[in-house]
């Protein structure tokens, strides 16, 4: 990939975790809503490749696109509570926004960020926990229909949909990772959702790598570490793009520490604590925006369900 790679939303958890892990092995436009301080950026990427602004404003969105080969679009509202006007406005109008500018500038491959949410529906009464254990046989492998568990999950379904028509009416390259539970350093702790869908940091990098290097069509794959618990193949993510991945949640205690470490049990179990929880947060990674302090940039609707009913 000789062409400079736009990043939208490179100031978040999956956007540093990309850059963190392949920082250093492409050209760069970084594009967020908030200026990214030093930190994040990495070294010589230069003030005019690093854009503040909202993927809904197309005129911005044209201008950070002009000569870009790729796209990894990250942008938009992450939270599983995430009200309708929100998810309008910044996972499906931003989305149109960006595949839109994306397509007219020529763009060859793009990998959107859609969630485990698309298909939280699967997750049903009479299959859960035993789902999220590692004798279980069941799997979503990325042909099944979308089916969604809030709004959240609409909008992930729609940004797929999305990419399918600028895919078949213009013929760029589109892939969709239904990315599960990034965290950093260990899977989510004494949580079994989160490590059966865990993605590990450089799991995650070597992945959208994959995105921006593969040969494809329209693909949707998931974007889980290669986890002994797990209920989404990672055989399509393998085949279309290479995909490769070192991690498993199973080299970890059900508390989240490397298995081996002095007096750790192998913590194989099923894990003792609840198995739809949401486990407590992570003091040393990344924070679900959903337990966290207020986005201010996102509204909150007290009358909206959770679950999008
Ligand atoms: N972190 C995870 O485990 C998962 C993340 N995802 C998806 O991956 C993407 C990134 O998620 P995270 O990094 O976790 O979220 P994050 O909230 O940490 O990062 C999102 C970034 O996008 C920026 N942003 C949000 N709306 C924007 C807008 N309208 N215009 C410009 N910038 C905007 C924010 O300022 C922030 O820096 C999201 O689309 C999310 O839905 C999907 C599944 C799991
Ligand atoms: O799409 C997302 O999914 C992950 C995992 O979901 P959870 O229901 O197990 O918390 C979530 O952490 C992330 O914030 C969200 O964007």
């Amino acid at each position: 990939m000789d062409e400079p790679v736009l990043l939208t939303g490179a100031g978040g958890r999956v956007g540093q975790a990309i850059l963190r892990g392949i920082g250093d092995d492409y050209e760069w436009r970084l594009l967020d809503r908030e200026p990214l301080p030093a930190a994040k950026v990495p070294n010589g990427v230069p003030d005019a490749d690093r854009y503040v602004a909202d993927i809904t404003d197309a005129d911005a969105v044209r201008e950070a696109m002009a000569g870009v080969g790729a796209v990894i679009h990250l942008a938009g509202d992450p939270r599983k509570t995430a009200p309708w006007d929100s998810v309008i406005r910044n996972n499906i109008d931003g989305t149109q926004v960006v595949m839109r500018a994306a397509v007219d500038a020529g763009v060859e491959r793009f990998a959107f960020a859609s969630s485990n949410h698309a298909v939280g529906g699967y997750e049903t009464e009479d299959r859960t926990p035993d789902l999220y254990r590692p004798d279980d046989g069941y799997r979503l492998d990325g042909t099944e229909l979308p089916r969604p568990g809030n709004l959240y999950g609409v909008s992930k379904a729609t940004g797929e949909a999305l990419g399918r028509f600028y895919h078949d009416e213009f013929d760029m390259s589109v892939v969709c990772v239904r990315i599960g539970n990034l965290t950093k350093d260990h899977p989510p702790r004494e949580y079994e959702r989160g490590q059966a869908m865990w993605l590990s940091h450089r799991d995650c990098a070597h992945l959208f790598d994959r995105c921006l290097q593969a040969d494809y069509g329209y693909e949707i794959v998931y974007g889980i570490s290669n986890n002994d618990r797990r209920y989404y193949s990672i055989e399509r993510a393998r085949e279309a793009l290479g995909y490769d991945p070192a991690d498993n949640s199973a080299e970890y205690t059900f508390e989240g520490r490397p298995k081996g470490d002095a007096g750790e049990g192998d913590g194989a179990g099923e894990g003792n604590g609840p198995g739809e929880g949401n486990g407590p947060a992570d003091e040393d990674t990344d924070a679900d925006p959903d337990d966290g302090p207020a986005d201010p940039n996102f509204p909150t609707d007290p009358d909206t369900p959770t679950d999008g009913a």
